[in-house]
This record gives C-alpha cells, structure tokens and sequence, in this order.
C-alpha cells in the first residue's frame, strides 16, 4: 500500500527561480491493483516517484510505504520497496550475476536466500544464456531484463515505475508491461508514471492525471471511461489538461 497525502515540493534557487513542482497531492495506491500517474512532460510525475521512493524529501506533506513513513523510516521502506526508472543504468563490467548480487547484499541478502533469489530471477527473465557476460555487451532489452531482475531481487511488495518503457522496443516494452501484470496477481502495489494514455489504458485499475503539480484526475480507469466527454481517452486527456489551464487563467 502506498499513501500519498497534501505533498508538496518546490525547487529553489538553479537559476530558474522557483518551481512548484508538486501541489497537494494526495492518493492510494492498493495491493493487487496498479495505479497510474499520467502526465505530461514536467507535469512533477518524476518528483513525486523519487518522494515516494525516499529519494528526496517532501516540503510539506506525508507518504507511508507498506505503513511506514518515507521521511522517517527510509530505510524500512526501501526493504519493502522497488524502484525502477527509464534512466536507469547497468555497470558497463559488471555480468548481470555481479549486478544482482551487489544488489542483493545491498538489500541484506545473502547466503542460500540470496542464490534461490537470483536463479528464480535468471529463470522468470531468462538471463541465463548472458548472466555471466559483461552488461556493456548485453542488448538494450536484455539490460532491460537485468535492470527489472535488480529492481525485484528483494522480492518487494510495493512496485515503483518511473517512465521505465521509453526507449524500449516493442517487445521489451511487452516484457514491462507483463511483469506489471504479474506483479498484480502477486498481490503487490504497482505505481507506474507515464505521459501516454494507451499504457494507462492496458494496465491500470486506478489513475491520477497529473498537470502543473496538481491532480486533475483522480479515481478508477472505469470510472475515467464512463465519465468520458470526448471521443477518444487521448482526447479526453487533452480535455482534462486544457480545462485545468482554463481554470487556472
Ligand atoms: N532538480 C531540479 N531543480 C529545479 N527544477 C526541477 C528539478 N527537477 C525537476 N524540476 C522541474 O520541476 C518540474 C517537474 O519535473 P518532473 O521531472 O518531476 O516532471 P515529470 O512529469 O517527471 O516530467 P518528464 O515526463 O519530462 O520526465 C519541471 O518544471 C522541472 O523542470
């Protein structure tokens, strides 16, 4: 469970001035459901994800992870927490064997645990065949398949996607999109950000649309279905966006 409430988060100083990048926001995010936060560029998506992940600290507002406190219980909550993000990298060097036992121990792994670990994890991503191979010689979508293996070594409960499709291929972008589902009938939280509607479209059970830092949306993706004015969901999100910036003027 994840539980976002009146967060706000304002950048200072870096020569642009001031950006209220987040402005009270506030959702839910439950187990055995995924919950989308779709916005479009600049819209605070990646401020918000990097609170939530304890990554960076809230001006004002609180968020509980699995019912512990991101502020005050960090590390708690990246015991039950995994956070993936499209910008993500893969030591050049290092096989993915290495990667996922650095980020095994990282997370208090070891042993027999973390061994049963990595070969459940080398077997549901099909790592074998490149597992002891430099990752700077691994395609994109096989780094891919190590980065999402890594970011679930510790078997988390909460799941957290940062815009992880782009730049992916069809199939890789498949890949993600199946283990999400996966993560779903495991009984875990999934938290995902995009800017498309089509991603939110295949996947989510409940959705905010983000704009400016604040929520122009909030509820079930049934509910945005039902409620929908314009002919297509793209369109409708454009309409929620442009109506938001009418109320704004
Ligand atoms: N470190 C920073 N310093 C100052 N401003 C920042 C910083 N990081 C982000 N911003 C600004 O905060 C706002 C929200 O950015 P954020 O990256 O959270 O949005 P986003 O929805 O994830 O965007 P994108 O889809 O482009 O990744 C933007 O106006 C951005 O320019």
């Amino acid at each position: 469970m994840i539980v976002v409430e009146d967060v706000h988060k304002t950048y200072r100083g870096g020569g642009n001035g001031e950006v209220a990048a987040v402005q009270g926001v506030s959702f839910r995010c439950e187990p055995g459901r995924v919950f989308a936060l779709l916005g479009p560029n600049g819209s605070g998506k990646t401020t918000l994800l990097r609170i939530i992940s304890t990554l960076m600290k809230a001006d004002f507002g609180t968020v509980e992870v699995a019912g512990q406190n991101v502020r005050e219980q960090g590390a708690e909550v990246r015991k039950h927490l995994g956070f993936l993000t499209g910008t993500a990298g893969l030591h050049e060097k290092l096989s993915p064997l290495e990667s996922l036992e650095f980020f095994g121990r990282l997370q208090g792994i070891k042993g027999k645990l973390l061994t049963e670990r990595i070969s459940a994890l080398t077997e549901q991503f099909e790592l074998g065949e490149f597992l002891k191979r430099p990752s700077g010689r691994l395609s994109m979508g096989q780094k891919q398949r190590v980065m999402i293996a890594r970011t679930l070594i510790h078997d988390p409960g909460v799941v957290v996607f940062d815009e992880a499709t782009t730049g992916l291929d069809v199939l890789a972008a498949k890949a993600l999109t199946d283990l999400i589902r996966h993560c779903r009938e495991e009984g875990k939280t999934v938290l995902f950000s995009t800017h498309i509607m089509g991603e939110v479209s295949m996947l989510a059970d409940d959705v905010t649309i983000f704009h400016h830092g604040k929520q122009v949306y909030l509820g079930t993706f049934e509910d945005l279905k039902s409620q929908q004015v314009e002919s297509t969901l793209e369109d409708e999100f454009v309409r929620l966006l442009t109506s938001e910036e009418v109320a704004d003027a």
